[in-house]
């Protein structure tokens, strides 16, 4: 298995505020990881450097061996925590922007996905609900043929219903050498896709681990764990 994140003494200050506080990381390709902590605790700003949206202020970060930069891009799909789909544009107006932009976006798994969950691709992005917005922006993200995809915050928005499709398809329509990182708050959900979870609080990672080692050795779930690590 080969390393497709790694990050050395990684540190984001905005102003006086550590974000993140030297952080060693390796992700292997070929696994899906929940990114996990309370709120403030560093996720998306891991996420954001790891997209090139913020530069480290210490530290090291490389992607297939790249700082991140326009090669990176090509490998990395990302779903920010807030839609920046264009309201006046069409759905399939946004697909055509993918297929130009990316040269590893199927547009035939887009368009499965979206009859799946019975939306209009002739629709206009203003005419969708919130949630509708959020599960058109992460079909997008999930139909480029990425070797990593960052998700922050995926399923906030999306009804119970519609969660479980979409996590059925995150698995199973992506590539077995790629490596899903996934931010979520929603655990109990998502912890039966995961393959290993990453703990954050602070800024620092605080652990990084297997589920099936927190499932077997620990006996509990991964929302119960969390829940006892974070107590307040
Ligand atoms: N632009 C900014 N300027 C100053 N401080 C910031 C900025 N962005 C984030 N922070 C601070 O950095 C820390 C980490 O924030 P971050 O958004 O990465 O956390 P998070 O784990 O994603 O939180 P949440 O779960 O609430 O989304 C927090 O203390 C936050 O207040």
């Amino acid at each position: 298995m080969s390393t497709i994140l790694e990050c050395r003494g990684l540190t984001k200050k905005y102003g006086k505020k550590q974000a993140l506080k030297s952080v060693d990381l390796d992700l292997e390709s070929g696994r899906i990881i929940g990114l996990l902590g309370p709120n403030g605790s560093g996720k998306t700003t891991l996420i954001k450097l790891i997209n090139g949206l913020l530069s480290p202020s210490e530290g090291a970060l490389l992607i297939a061996g790249n700082e991140p930069g326009l090669k990176t891009k090509e490998i990395v799909s990302y779903l920010p925590e807030r839609t920046y789909l264009n309201e006046n544009q069409r759905v399939s107006d946004v697909m055509n922007f993918f297929e130009d932009f990316y040269s590893d976006y199927d547009r035939s798994r887009s368009k499965d996905m979206l009859e799946r969950l019975a939306i209009d691709p002739t629709a206009r992005i203003k005419t969708l609900s919130k949630g509708t917005r959020e599960k058109v922006q992460l079909i997008l993200v999930m139909s480029r043929r990425a070797k990593l995809y960052c998700l922050d915050e995926p399923i906030a928005g999306v009804d119970p219903a519609a969660r479980d499709y979409i996590l059925d398809t995150i698995i199973n329509n992506y590539d077995e050498n790629a490596t899903i990182l996934i931010s979520t708050h929603l655990i109990s959900d998502v912890e039966n896709i995961l393959d290993e979870v990453i703990f954050i609080k602070d800024g620092q990672i605080r652990m990084q681990t297997a589920v099936d080692d927190i499932r077997v050795k620990q006996g509990k779930s991964v929302d119960a764990l969390f829940r006892e690590v974070f107590r307040c």
